[in-house]
């Protein structure tokens, strides 16, 4: 790594991060994540590729604050994950993380509208659903992402890809220090996996925004800065 300046500044930090899974039935365990080190600037774009069982979701996991490392240093907008209450971690989740997931069907509530669904983490922050800023908020991000005019619709009435133009909108509704995305175009056609990654791409080059996204697609990957892979649970 990289000097500590560039850990301070940096959006997001791994300190030798590892991750080890308990041994079952006598065997040895496994480490998903070994050691793991980097600094991702703010206003970047990096994808994470590597072979299946590599550790790209583990990394992910741990990087977002979804799971503990077992040892090593997790920092978002420079504060350190670890010694964090559960409560804590949530509230920074929801308030400094934005995600967008693999299945457009998981990323959605399917009982609440599409322009509820975007401005759900300032809702769950407190703001006031009816609130003149909030929904303003929501139709500005849903007019972003191409879909003005669908708000009071529900998820189910778009396509997976608009669907997933949603996510994309709910993911930047806070201006999070980072948005991780775990495949987000594994189940989209080609041209609305371009438009997912556009979204992304601009909420990099426009918003100075920073995206970490998780995989397997090498077209996806190259919209991204910069690309780390890894292997065995470390980065080449
Ligand atoms: N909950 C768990 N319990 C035990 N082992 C796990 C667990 N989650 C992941 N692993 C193991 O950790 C290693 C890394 O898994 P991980 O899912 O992070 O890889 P990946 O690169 O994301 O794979 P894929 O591309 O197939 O999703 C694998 O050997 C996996 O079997």
């Amino acid at each position: 790594m990289n000097t500590v300046t560039e850990v301070r500044s940096a959006a997001l930090s791994l300190e030798s991060v590892s991750r080890h899974y308990g041994r079952r039935g006598g065997g040895r365990g496994t480490t998903a994540l070994d050691t793991v080190s980097c600094a991702v600037p703010a206003g970047s774009f990096t994808a994470v590729v590597g072979p299946s069982g590599s550790g790209k979701s583990t990394f992910l996991q741990c990087a977002a604050g979804l799971d503990r490392p077992t040892s090593g240093t997790v920092r978002i907008g420079g504060t350190d994950l670890g010694p964090l209450s559960e409560a804590a971690l949530t509230r920074l989740r929801r308030d400094r993380v934005g995600f967008v997931f693999q299945s457009h069907a998981l990323n959605l509530v399917p009982s609440l509208s599409i322009e509820e669904n975007v401005v759900l983490p300032l809702v769950l922050a407190g703001a006031d659903p009816a609130g003149a800023g909030v929904l303003a908020r929501g139709r500005e991000l849903l007019t972003r992402v191409g879909l003005a005019g669908r708000g009071k619709d529900g998820p189910s009435t778009l396509s997976g890809g608009q669907q997933q133009r949603v996510a994309v909108a709910r993911a930047l509704v806070t201006e999070p220090d980072v948005i991780f995305a775990d495949e987000p175009t594994a189940s989209l056609d080609p041209e609305s996996a371009a438009l997912v990654m556009a979204l992304l791409r601009d909420a990099v080059r426009v918003d100075g925004r920073t995206v970490v996204m998780v995989t397997h697609d090498p077209v996806a990957a190259s919209w991204a800065d910069t690309v780390l892979t890894m292997d065995g649970g470390r980065l080449r």
